[in-house]
């Protein structure tokens, strides 16, 4: 489904460069759940964005769902975009609009007629269990809802693929449980392609069925669940703490 092909990234300010990946190849299967964890700078979120262009690479080429998206045009970018949601540590929603206007902006952009928006909207609010805050603003929900709705905005456009950018690092542990399950359900009831960056071992090991370990830029290890299961957190425990950034409570593992 994703496949990336040696791809670089350099920043460049007015008195430095930094590399921040290099020459990375990775492949994500269909319906898999991928996580990528490594310690801070390791270039993780820089990968990650990376995958729907949102840091398009120096170097390298960009598949996803068959299609190069480091070779299209503008337009046919935007509309390869519409088959991937992705979703922030800090949820990224509008304030100034209710919760429906917020999971409707993507189906307004896409020219979505009204009668249809609303139906979708609601269709995806009540499968992230907050159809009943609809009408509410963002800041009167808390973390969990409100990265419920960010979930439900990134789904509306019935995505192939959901990228994930430490979705649960601002919510406490039972909250993050609930966040995780909501995840794994479009996982299995949509079939959609979940790449997860993040530092906490339990989103590991509760979901994903690949892992990737960054360090420096580079992708250094790669662990494949037996058929069926997740990670094991034995299987971490094989890599250093520095390597990847993994957490649990306080103790890296
Ligand atoms: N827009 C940018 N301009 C300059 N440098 C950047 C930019 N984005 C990222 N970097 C640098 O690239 C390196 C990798 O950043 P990235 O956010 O990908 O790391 P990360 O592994 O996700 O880290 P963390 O776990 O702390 O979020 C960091 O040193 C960061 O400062």
């Amino acid at each position: 489904m994703i496949s990336l092909h040696q791809v670089s990234k350099t920043f460049v300010t007015s008195n430095s460069r930094f590399q921040a990946v290099d020459a990375v190849s990775l492949d994500v299967g269909a319906g898999e759940i991928h996580g990528i964890i490594g310690s801070s700078g390791a270039g993780k979120s820089t990968l990650l964005r990376m995958i729907n262009l949102l840091e398009r690479p120096d170097e390298g080429t960009v598949i996803v769902d068959g299609e190069d998206l480091t070779s299209m045009t503008a337009k046919h970018l935007r509309e390869a975009r519409r088959s991937m949601g992705m979703i922030f540590q800090s949820f990224n929603l509008v304030n100034n609009r209710t919760v429906s206007g917020n999971v409707a902006i993507p189906l307004e952009m896409a020219g979505i007629p009204k009668k249809e928006r609303s139906e979708r909207v609601r269709e995806y609010l009540d499968f992230v269990g907050i159809v009943d805050k609809a009408d509410e603003y963002p800041s009167r929900l808390s973390g969990g809802q409100q990265q419920r709705v960010a979930i439900a905005r990134a789904l509306v456009s019935r995505p192939k693929v959901l990228l994930c950018d430490e979705p649960t690092s601002s919510l406490d542990p039972q909250t993050t449980i609930g966040i995780l399950d909501v995840l794994k359900h479009i996982n299995r009831t949509f079939g959609v392609t979940v790449v997860i960056v993040t530092h906490e071992m339990n989103v590991v090991t509760s979901m994903c069925t690949t892992v990737s370990v960054m360090e420096n830029g580079s992708l250094i290890h790669t662990f494949k669940a037996d058929k069926g299961n997740t990670i094991s957190s034995e299987d971490l425990s094989r890599m250093t703490a520095t390597q990847t950034g993994v957490k649990v409570g306080e103790t890296y593992v």
